[in-house]
């Protein structure tokens, strides 16, 4: 494939198959890997879609998160607002700065706190399964399922009275929506500034048992470093896992077999929720590094300065990596995937979206054995104009 540089295309995103990336980015991991593409403000960076290259990216002290360094979001035109003093998203930082926060977060964020949730969690998607049941024949899985789920888990992980969580849910979704306009961003933005000062602080003043309050506790953390950690965890962890539960039931309900391998024996779970993570990667925009100096990668120069933006959902679908990687098989291995990224800023959450998908998936088709989706496959509208991929919406039945 010959470049032509100055007329690099944009991140494709629209799709043809709801499960598969997008139809260009086979072409491209297969004819030039590391190739140029135009960020939403107009400049020119780098794409990145296999498997070998998005890795070694991924574990590269070379290429920065830095907020400073990014000349543009990957899904805006314009660079996101800041808060004055805000030390910003350490998702957004390179260690060491960022190594701190991590560190603080990781000794909060520990497997016994993680097994003690367990029961709550498996409590939290029995209410959910009630509601539906009780509510008739047929519903949307999303608003009744897979949002309230990690919604209230991580209201509970947190401290956040479940009740006050709506605008700031709201606003995280008008953050996440690419088509959202400029005025609306800045105002989401301010909103859930307002939400989480208002958390911090009660949780300095009050102190209870959830996350938070540990933090908060934590005299080396300032007011604005406690906000960001808070906006970071808060909407980190929920539209992920929410949009993961209601794809991840989607495709199931497509592929009968493996829906039928799957109850037939419950104790594929935990593959089926590795493949299914592999094989929808939701993360389809971004994650976006910036080369701190000139780095060769299979034989091409990253210049410094340059953006690069790694598909996550190509690098999946590697054939280099994965066997027949198009095919969804919840027994193959799919160990190894990039869903979860990789390297210094690999996801804090894995282990507790993991848990809530393993609970989640496995009590849902229990209850319901006859669920089936309400509308024909094709009809089900995919969610990609968000920065998460999902659905909109997903019409299931179970009469
Ligand atoms: C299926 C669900 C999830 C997926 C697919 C996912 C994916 C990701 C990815 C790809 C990254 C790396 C971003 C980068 O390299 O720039 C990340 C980072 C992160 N995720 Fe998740 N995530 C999920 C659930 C969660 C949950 C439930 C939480 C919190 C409770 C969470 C908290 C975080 C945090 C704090 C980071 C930043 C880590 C750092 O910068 O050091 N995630 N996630």
């Amino acid at each position: 494939m010959t470049e032509v540089v100055s007329n690099a295309p944009p991140l494709p995103t629209a799709r043809t198959s709801p499960f598969d990336p997008p139809e260009p980015l086979k072409e491209l991991r297969q004819q030039c890997p590391i190739s140029h593409m135009t960020f939403p403000d107009g400049h020119v960076g780098r794409l990145i879609t296999n498997h070998a290259a998005a890795r070694a990216v991924l574990a590269d002290s070379r290429f920065s998160s830095r907020q400073e360094l990014l000349r543009s979001p990957i899904s805006l035109p314009v660079p996101e607002p800041r808060v004055p003093a805000d030390p910003g998203n350490f998702i957004r930082m390179d260690p060491p700065e960022q190594t701190r926060y991590r560190r603080l977060l990781m000794s909060q964020f520990t497997a016994r706190r993680l097994k003690q949730l367990e029961p709550r969690i498996a409590e939290i998607v029995d209410g959910r399964l009630d509601a539906m049941a009780g509510s008739g024949t047929r519903a949307d899985l999303l608003q009744v399922f897979a949002l309230p789920i990690p919604s209230q888990v991580i209201c509970e992980l947190l401290g956040v009275p479940y009740a006050d969580r709506e605008q700031f849910q709201r606003d995280v979704a008008t953050l996440l929506n690419m088509t959202s306009t400029v005025e609306a961003i800045v105002a989401a933005h301010r909103s859930a500034d307002r939400f989480v000062e208002e958390l911090v602080l009660d949780k300095r003043a009050q102190p209870a048992g959830d996350l938070l309050s540990s933090l908060a506790a934590l005299p080396e953390l300032t007011v604005q470093e406690l906000k960001s950690m808070a906006f970071l965890l808060f909407s980190a962890g929920y539209e992920t896992t929410a949009n993961m539960l209601a794809l991840g039931t989607y495709a199931l309900l497509t592929e009968q077999d493996q829906l039928a391998a799957l109850k037939a024996d419950p104790a594929l779970v935990d593959g089926a929720v590795e493949e299914l993570l592999r094989y929808l990667t939701i993360i389809h925009i971004g994650p976006v590094r910036t080369a701190l100096e000139d780095v060769e990668i299979d034989g091409v120069t990253i210049h410094k300065g340059e953006s690069v933006t790694l598909s996550l959902s190509a690098a999946n679908r590697d054939p280099a990596k994965f066997e027949e990687p198009d095919r969804f098989d919840i027994k193959r291995s799919a160990s190894g995937h990039l869903a979860f990224g990789h390297g210094a800023h690999q996801c804090l959450g894995a282990q507790l979206a993991r848990m809530e998908m393993r609970i989640a998936y496995t009590r849902l088709f229990q209850r319901f054995p006859n669920l089936r989706l309400a509308v024909p496959a094709d009809e089900v509208e995919v969610a990609a104009d968000m920065t998460i991929y999902g659905v909109h919406r997903l019409p299931v039945r179970w009469d």
